[in-house]
C-alpha cells in the first residue's frame, strides 16, 4: 500500500481508482464494510483501490480545544487499512483550502488529481464547504462528473447503531466490552517500548512503557490486557495514566506482562484492552501501591483462568 500525505492529493495515475471516502476514526465494522466494498468493486472493475481520509476527526479543525477525541492513532489506521488490501491511502490535511472547497470543486479535484472512477461512502457522508455536499448530491450529479457512486447503508449490530462517537463514549467510560464489539476487534495500542522511571523492576513488577497520543480517547486506569510480542500473545495488566503517586505529568501506558522476564526496550509491542478494572489512585506510599498492583495481578490471573 502506498501512503501519500498532502494538502490536496495528487497522483500521476493513468489507471482509474475506486476510492472510499471518510474519516474512519476507529475503523469499526461500519467503516470496514465501506472500505471492503471499495476493494470488491475495484477487483470487479480490474482497477486500483484507495482510501481518502484525514488523520484526525474534522471537528478538531473547528474546535481547537477538543481533547481526548482520537480512537485510532495513525500507525494503527495505516495497519488496519493495509490489512484490507487497499492500494493507496491518501491523507488530506485538515486545512481551510481543502475544507472550503465547493461540492463541484471537490469532485473535480478527485477526477483531475487522482483519476477517480468510483466513490464509495457511508450513508451520512458529507463533504465540501460547510459540509454541504452529501450522498443525495453525489447520486444526483454522479453522471455529470462521470463518476460511479456507491452509498453503503447504516451498519448495525443487533439493531444497534455502530458509530465513532458511540465508541468514543464507551472508551471514555471504560466499557471495552461493548466498544470492542462495535469495533469488530479488540481495541489496541501499538508502539515501541521506551524507558520509564526504572522503578517497576525494583518494585517487583517490571512494566514496558509506551508513550501514547496525547489526545487518545481512553479512560485512565488499570486494564486487563493481552500483549503481543513477535506474534506471541501474553496475558498482562496495563495502567494508562500519569502515575499520581509519583507526581508525574506525562500520560503513559505501562504494561506488566505475566510470566515474562525478557528485555523489551526498543521493541514494538501491541496491547489489546479487554476490561477496565479500576481508576488510577494516588497512594500515600509505595508499599500501598505495590499491594494494590499485586491484587490487580491476581484479578487478571483469575480472569484468564475462567
Ligand atoms: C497494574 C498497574 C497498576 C498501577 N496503578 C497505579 C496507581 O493506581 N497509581 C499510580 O500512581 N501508579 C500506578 N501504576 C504505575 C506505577 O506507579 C508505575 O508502574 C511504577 O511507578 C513504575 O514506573 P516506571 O515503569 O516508570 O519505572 C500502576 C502500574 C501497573 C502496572
Ligand atoms: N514481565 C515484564 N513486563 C514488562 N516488562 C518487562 C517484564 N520483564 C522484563 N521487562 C523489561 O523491563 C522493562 C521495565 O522495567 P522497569 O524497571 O519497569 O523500567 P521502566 O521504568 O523503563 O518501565 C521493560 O521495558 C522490559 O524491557
Amino acid at each position: 500500500m502506498v501512503i501519500l500525505e498532502n494538502e490536496f492529493v495528487k497522483l500521476n495515475n493513468d489507471e482509474k481508482l475506486v476510492v472510499a471516502l471518510g474519516t474512519f476514526d476507529g475503523l469499526h465494522l461500519g467503516h470496514r464494510a465501506i472500505i471492503e466494498s471499495a476493494k470488491q468493486i475495484s477487483k470487479r472493475k480490474g482497477i486500483k483501490s484507495a482510501v481518502l481520509t484525514f488523520e484526525k476527526p474534522v471537528f478538531t479543525y473547528f474546535n481547537k480545544n477538543a481533547s481526548d477525541y482520537l480512537i485510532t492513532p495513525k500507525n494503527i489506521k495505516n495497519e488496519l487499512i493495509k490489512s484490507l488490501d487497499i492500494d493507496y491511502l491518501f491523507y488530506v490535511k485538515l486545512e481551510k483550502n481543502f475544507l472550503s472547497l465547493s461540492q463541484e470543486r471537490f469532485l473535480l479535484m478527485l477526477k483531475q488529481n487522482i483519476n477517480v472512477d468510483t466513490i464509495v461512502c457511508g450513508y451520512n457522508y458529507t463533504f465540501g464547504k460547510n459540509a454541504n455536499g452529501n450522498t443525495e448530491y453525489l447520486i444526483k450529479n454522479a453522471n455529470y462528473f462521470g463518476l460511479d457512486v456507491v452509498v453503503c447503508d447504516e451498519f448495525t449490530i443487533e439493531g444497534e447503531k455502530v458509530s465513532s462517537s458511540i465508541i468514543r463514549d464507551l472508551l471514555k467510560v471504560g466499557n471495552l466490552n461493548y466498544a470492542n464489539k462495535l469495533l469488530g476487534y479488540n481495541y489496541y495500542i501499538k508502539g515501541y517500548v521506551s524507558r520509564g522511571k526504572q522503578l517497576g523492576a525494583r518494585l517487583g513488577f517490571a512494566t514496558a512503557n509506551l508513550i501514547i497520543e496525547p489526545n487518545l480517547c481512553i479512560r485512565n486506569g488499570v486494564y486487563i490486557t493481552k500483549t503481543i510480542i513477535d506474534g506471541i500473545e501474553y496475558h498482562s495488566v496495563t495502567n494508562i495514566g500519569i502515575n499520581p503517586t509519583f507526581d508525574s505529568k506525562e500520560r503513559v501506558l505501562e504494561t506488566h506482562i505475566l510470566s515474562f522476564t525478557d528485555n523489551l526496550y526498543e521493541k514494538e509491542i501491541k496491547i489489546e484492552l479487554l476490561e477496565f478494572i479500576r481508576d488510577e489512585i494516588k497512594f500515600n506510599n509505595i508499599d500501598d501501591l505495590k499491594k494494590r498492583i499485586e491484587l490487580d495481578i491476581q484479578f487478571v490471573k483469575k480472569y484468564f483462568v475462567t
